[in-house]
């Protein structure tokens, strides 16, 4: 072959590069998590992630304005609940007024066209830090996936598009999309999170959220007997699969990274849309080494964002978003 091959050939300059390029990014791949926090005038970074925010509504309302206008046009709500509010139940995930339902609200009101999706699971809501409801050192399973299905019906009456199960209960798409048609819900998407990993990769999250399991008796100490453990691959694609079937229009693999063999073998599997998170471990990482100047930030970041997508994700749900857009010029 050698010498009528030469490979090199089309790495010979950038735009010969651009020409057969593979893998592009757009503002179009990216769902973008916000954080929201009760009060007003309220912009606090979050220590472990940093330049990302928790927001009031007013700051939600601007930043979704300025979202938009940078061609973001998806955005992932997760809410920091005050610890009063919190109980075993999730009881104020139901609040008809409570921050998630208002957050959407505000978001709709601010900008009708951005798509709003929403955080469905226990853990922002659970004096245990847990998704589920907790009873003899247990998650329960049904019980919780009856409370999740209220939630959505909830966020569908705010205005959500698409609800977004992060718990990993098993059958809750089903009982999820069971509830949403008998609602008359029948527009309203589910983005199930199906190959969710118990990752020490969500700890900045957490921080944000306030969220993490806490340290008392008879409580589990971590997620492993809901999410998937890491060394597991045939797993995947079974959950996969069966939030297909129960319903799911959109199924995500989390976190990003560190499982892009995963999301290579659902894409090559399954029919539907395949979004990725690069979750808050991955953000604070690059940043971190960034801050030393050990690393290259915006370069790591597009090689990372390009992996992903070169992987088979459809959509990207990532804190880099903004910082994506910046480097388009
Ligand atoms: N339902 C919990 C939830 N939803 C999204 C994340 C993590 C996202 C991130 O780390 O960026 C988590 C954390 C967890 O499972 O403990
Ligand atoms: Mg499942």
């Amino acid at each position: 072959m050698y010498p009528l091959i030469r490979n090199r050939r089309l790495r010979a300059s950038e735009s010969i590069r651009r020409l057969v390029r593979e893998t592009t990014l757009a503002p179009d791949d990216f769902l973008v998590p916000l954080f929201v926090t009760e009060g007003k005038g309220i912009k606090e970074e979050i220590p472990s992630m940093p330049n990302y925010f928790r927001l009031s509504l007013d700051h939600l309302e601007k930043e979704v304005k300025e979202l938009w206008k940078m061609g973001l046009c998806s955005v992932l709500l997760f809410v920091k609940v005050d610890d009063k509010l919190k109980d075993n139940k999730g009881t104020e995930a139901l609040n008809p007024n409570g921050l998630m339902q208002r957050a959407i609200k505000t978001v709709k009101n601010a900008c009708p066209q951005m798509l709003v999706m929403t955080d469905v699971a226990l853990d922002p809501f659970s004096s245990y830090g847990h998704d589920g409801i907790v009873a003899e050192g247990q998650i329960l399973n049904d019980e919780t996936a009856e409370v999740l299905a209220e939630m959505s019906v909830s966020h569908a009456k705010a205005g959500a598009d698409f609800v977004a199960p992060s718990d990993m209960m098993d059958g809750r798409i089903l009982t999820i999309r069971e509830t949403l048609e008998d609602e008359g819900f029948i527009n309203t998407g589910i983005m199930a999170y199906s190959a969710k990993y118990a990752s020490a990769l969500y700890g900045p999250f957490r921080d944000a959220l306030d969220s993490a399991p806490v340290d008392i008796a008879n409580v589990p100490k971590d997620k492993k007997t809901y999410q998937m453990d890491y060394a597991n691959r045939y797993e995947a694609i079974k959950e996969t699969q069966m939030d297909i079937d129960e319903g799911a229009d959109i199924v995500m693999v989390k976190p990003g990274l560190c499982y892009l063999d995963i999301v290579r073998e659902i894409k090559n599997e399954v029919e539907v849309p395949i979004a990725v998170y690069q979750v808050s471990g991955e953000y604070a990482m690059v940043k971190a080494a960034a801050e030393k100047g050990w690393l290259d930030h915006d370069a790591v970041m597009l090689e990372q964002l390009t992996a992903i997508k070169r992987a088979g994700a459809d959509i990207i749900a990532s804190y880099f978003a903004k910082d994506f857009i910046r480097t388009l010029g």
